[in-house]
């Protein structure tokens, strides 16, 4: 039987109500040009219409500026305060990738009850609404690759072993137990909340600050929730040529370009791999979006606005509508 208009409006107002409380959200730090890769990121989102906003996490030293051009992009903007390992420990960590410890306040919207966070160098060339339905409790993401130098410092890498070819190079049983799988924090589904939240800083504070910052402390922390999801929801650009037998590229909904050389914004094919075909036509898609202006945001028309200016406008003359009595 069909549904009476009553029910129907009641689910209407339940999926709003759902969709009201999901959102995208990214991170930004300095007053450097990564706001670009952010305003790449909400106009690919726009042109793959997604249903939902994307929420700039900044840190305090990002400029009025950069956030008055995010806002006009249709972004909402939210200052967080920047979270360090202990002092003594900072060291420890790679210089680069210590601020992106500031990228566990995200847990603290509990305003939403799930987010999909992605970096800023990624984009999104076909929507992912449907990766909010996943189920709660878990951790979503994309399973990293070991082989680019950034992996230097790690036992993975002066073996060999990748856990995109675990067969190639078997883990040596003298290692120990075999790494758990391990996933890049560029791109991930979660559910912020404020235990979660104030449990990742406590711990923070009794752990060692590693290479990967943030994304080798969530690996730990979300161990065992973490759920992988296909690769084609977070391309890690070294896949390409690490991997290839991996990808299929014709299928990728996002990208991200994380490769060195490889961030659109700053691309000039010189580094190695960049001059690569792949890589040019994925750097030439990011700019087409970065500079179609027809993604621009543009403010919802609103009702109330719309009738005051066309009252006002000269020369019309708005005729009483007669009364039905
Ligand atoms: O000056 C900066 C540096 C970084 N970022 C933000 O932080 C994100 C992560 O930085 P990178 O893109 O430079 O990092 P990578 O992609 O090379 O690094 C990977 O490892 C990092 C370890 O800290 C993070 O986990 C990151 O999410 C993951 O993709 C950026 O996308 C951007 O959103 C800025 O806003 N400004
Ligand atoms: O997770 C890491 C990280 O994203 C690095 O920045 C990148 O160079 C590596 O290839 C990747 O495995």
């Amino acid at each position: 039987m069909a549904p009476d208009i009553a029910t129907a409006a009641a689910n209407i107002n339940d999926a709003q109500a759902k969709a009201s409380k999901r959102a995208f959200v990214t991170f930004l730090a300095g007053n450097g040009d990564y706001v670009k890769g952010v305003v790449g990121l909400v106009k690919g989102l726009r042109k793959v219409k997604t249903i939902y906003p994307l929420v700039v996490a900044v840190l305090p030293d990002v400029p009025q500026e950069h956030r008055n051009i995010l806002t006009s992009q249709g972004c909402i903007v939210r200052e967080i305060q920047p979270v360090y390992p202990p002092e003594n420990q900072t060291q420890f960590a790679m210089a680069y990738y210590v601020i992106n410890y500031s990228k566990l306040r995200i847990w603290a919207f509990e305003e939403y009850d799930k987010m999909i966070y992605l970096d800023g160098d990624i984009q999104v060339f076909e929507n992912i609404d449907h990766l909010f339905d996943l189920p709660n409790d878990y951790f979503y993401a994309v399973m990293d690759c070991f082989c680019e130098a950034t992996w230097g410092h790690t036992k993975q890498y002066e073996i060999g072993y990748c856990q995109q070819c675990p067969d190639k190079v078997q883990w040596p049983t003298n290692f120990g137990a075999k790494p758990p799988l391990y996933f890049n924090a560029g791109f991930f589904v979660y559910e912020p909340n404020m235990a979660t939240y104030h449990d990742l800083l406590q711990k923070l504070k009794l752990t060692k600050p590693t290479s990967f910052a943030e994304q080798d402390y969530l690996n730990m922390y979300f161990k065992d929730k973490y759920k992988p999801i296909p690769n084609i929801y977070n391309l890690v650009l070294a896949m390409l040529w690490r991997h290839p037998e991996n990808v299929e590229l014709e299928k990728v909904k996002v990208v991200h370009y994380c490769a060195a050389g490889s961030k659109p914004w700053r691309y000039t094919g010189v580094e190695e791999n960049m001059e690569r075909e792949d890589i040019k036509m994925l750097v030439k898609k990011w700019w087409d979006i970065y500079e179609d202006e027809s993604l621009d945001y543009k403010e919802p028309v609103n009702a109330n606005r719309l009738t005051s200016a066309l009252l006002e406008a000269p020369g019309i003359n708005f005729v009483p509508a007669p009364s039905a009595a």
